[in-house]
């Protein structure tokens, strides 16, 4: 879809791209890094808009120098900025966005109702859109980039603004993008975890520099620890207690943080090396005469790949500055926009959406 060979944008005061090489395929591909590390340049580059310094790039096989107009016609395009006239409706602005991607009228008019149905904006879609909620002119700018049919869209920050609830609303509008209609998805965001749900495939970007491209379950490998969560009983109104003290008892030794997971405190994590201590557990819940509400493997969330990088570049702090603002399915600041840039270059914020 995407292949990029040595990408470089240079600005007279900041090296935007440096030296990028990439080859991205079909399915949802997350490009993520902090504010400024280069993702929207790369989009533009993409688009054929802005000309590359050094190296060269190709979008569905069509050189980026020389084929920005043909790239367009099958490219889609959910720019990060708000850019919607606010006097016209949806349905008005949608229909125009068709006609310029060379739909006829009539069919203009049918893919812009399909589509903004699509998005869940239909009853909506003759009121000026000035009046619309941030969710809603999120929707519409995903929609226009939709409804040419294109085979691959770039979606620019898609979740900026938004509340936990539109930010889920979304993020599982873009999965449907792919698995509905077949269409690839380039989406960017300075939130880790918000990609980890959604993408087939990440790249991490930081100061223009490649960090990491690899596919999520990669990211995400199961660890060796076990996630055990249990009911209370009338005989043990503290389940998860009873179950770390009986445990204890028998020698297991638990970890009683719950790990920073949701729900942290009922959850009994350790372990589990040894496959027998899956049937251990499993005994000495029966045993305390609990319920066994989950045991699961727990896996790597992608944050924790970079927090450990971190740590080692003594950039332990920056990051639990991160962490500390990262409330379940929360944007990281009040506003719900990126933070400034910084200038030392931390890893993409890890939203705490998985957490
Ligand atoms: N037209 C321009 N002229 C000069 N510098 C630019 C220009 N466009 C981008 N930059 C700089 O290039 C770097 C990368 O910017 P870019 O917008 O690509 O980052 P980003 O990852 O998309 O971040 P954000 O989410 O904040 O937009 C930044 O330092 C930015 O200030």
């Amino acid at each position: 879809m995407i292949a990029t060979e040595s990408l470089s944008k240079r600005f007279p005061k900041v090296t935007a791209l440096d030296r990028l090489t990439l080859d991205i395929g079909a399915g949802v591909t997350g490009l993520v890094g902090a504010n400024g590390a280069g993702k929207s340049t790369m989009i533009k580059i993409l688009l054929g808009l802005s000309p590359a310094t050094e190296g060269t790039a190709s979008v569905l096989g069509l050189d980026v120098a020389t084929s920005g107009g043909q790239i367009r016609e099958r490219v889609g395009y959910m720019p990060e900025h708000d850019c919607l006239p606010p006097d016209v409706s949806a349905t008005e602005f949608v229909v125009h966005m068709a006609r310029m991607s060379g739909l006829p009228p009539a069919a203009a008019r049918e893919r812009t109702a399909d589509t903004l149905r699509h998005v869940g904006l239909y009853e909506e879609r003759y009121r000026p859109m000035g009046g619309y909620s941030t969710g809603m002119k999120q929707r519409v700018k995903l929609a226009q980039a939709l409804v040419h049919d294109p085979q691959l869209v770039f979606l620019d920050e898609p979740t900026n603004g938004l509340d936990p609830v539109g930010r889920d609303e979304m993020l599982d509008l873009i999965r449907r993008v792919h698995t509905d209609f077949g269409i690839s998805v380039l989406v960017t965001s300075h939130l880790l975890g918000e990609l980890e749900r959604t993408c087939d495939h990440v790249v991490v970007i930081d100061g223009g520099k490649l960090l990491r491209s690899s596919s999520t379950t990669d990211f995400t490998q199961t660890t060796t620890t076990l996630a055990v969560e249990v009911t209370d009983s009338d005989e043990h109104p503290d389940g998860t207690g009873a179950l770390r003290a009986a445990l204890g008892a028998r020698g297991v030794t638990t970890q009683d943080d719950g790990g920073g997971l949701p729900g942290a405190g009922h959850i009994v994590l350790l372990d589990a090396a040894d496959e027998a201590v899956y049937d251990f557990v499993r005994d000495t819940v029966a045993d305390l005469g609990l319920g066994l509400v989950r045991m699961e493997q727990r896996r790597h969330h992608i944050a924790e790949v970079f927090r450990t990088g971190h740590e080692q570049h003594g950039q332990r702090e920056n990051h639990e500055q991160h962490e500390q603002h990262g409330h379940h399915g929360q944007p990281e600041n009040p506003s719900g926009r990126p933070a400034a840039p910084t200038t030392t270059p931390p890893a993409p914020q890890t939203g705490g959406a998985q957490r």
